[in-house]
């Protein structure tokens, strides 16, 4: 079944996968979940370090994926790709320390396997909706036993980020509201689904929740305004 939904995702082509960008604006998004950096080493994959229930959510949505509502987003890195020299190209006027980008790593990424940050995400092109299955390692400890608040903010940020980038292209958090309501035990599967809620020129508010796996407790809802970025208006 793994492989079918990979072999799908090539077919399609574009990190969208089946998914149509809207009309006239593509969003440069499109390469940076391209299915060229789909590989052995793709993280959004189950290992063993992955619970049962990261598991079960990640094989219903692989499913879902058959009919071409829902598309796998493979993982993505910064190192050496075309969208970090368009990225610091666009806002940095090329001025980011090549020593520094060349040791970068996505933060959601750096860690080794089971540790940190583990996830999947799936988008869903018809009702804008990008939802992320989130299992958070020993390594991103806050309360003894349970997640930190950085951590759920950093997946928060990165679902949010990646419904608004789908979206409208390039973007940067301009604001995030988040309201901790109950802990979210370390090493348990989470669901965060997020949406896009409006699109206002360049701003794009956009919102989640994060629940257990069973749907049943409400661990964290947010909020967040993502600005599209300005091509050839530097930031710094
Ligand atoms: C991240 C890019 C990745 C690139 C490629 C990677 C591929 C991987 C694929 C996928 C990953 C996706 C996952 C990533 C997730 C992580 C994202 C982050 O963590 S971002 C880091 C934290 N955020 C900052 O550091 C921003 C700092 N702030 C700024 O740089 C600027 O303030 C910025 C860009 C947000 C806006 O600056 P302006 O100069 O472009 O725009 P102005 O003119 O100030 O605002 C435009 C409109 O927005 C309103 N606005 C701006 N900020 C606002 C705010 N905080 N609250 C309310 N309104 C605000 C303004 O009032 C204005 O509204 P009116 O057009 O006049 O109606």
């Amino acid at each position: 079944m793994l492989r079918s939904c990979a072999a799908r995702l090539r077919t399609l082509g574009a990190g969208r996968g089946g998914a149509r960008p809207p009309a006239g604006n593509p969003g440069p998004a499109q390469r940076w979940f391209s299915s060229e950096k789909l590989s052995a080493n793709d993280r959004s994959l189950p290992n063993p370090s992955w619970n049962k229930d990261l598991r079960l959510l990640f094989e219903q949505f692989m499913k879902k994926c058959e009919d071409g509502s829902w598309t796998h987003m493979p993982s993505y890195s910064y190192k050496n790709t075309l969208s970090t020299q368009d990225f610091t190209t666009l806002i940095r006027d090329g001025k980011l320390p090549n020593k520094h980008l060349s040791q970068a790593q996505l933060f959601t990424r750096s860690y080794e396997e089971g540790l940190g940050f583990e996830y999947v995400m799936f988008y869903n092109d018809a009702e804008n909706r990008t939802i992320c299955f989130f299992q958070g390692g020993p390594y991103l400890q806050g309360a003894p036993g349970f997640l930190h608040g950085g951590a759920i903010s950093t997946m928060i940020d990165a679902t949010l980020g990646t419904s608004a980038m789908i979206a409208v292209g390039i973007v940067m958090t301009a604001n995030l509201n988040i309201t901790f309501k109950r802990p979210i035990p370390l090493g348990s599967a989470v669901v965060i689904n997020s949406q896009v809620d409006k699109i206002e020129g360049r701003k794009v508010f956009v919102s989640c929740n994060v629940r257990s796996a069973d749907e049943k407790t409400v661990y964290t809802e947010a909020t967040s305004l993502f600005i599209k970025l300005e091509p050839g208006k530097s930031l710094t």
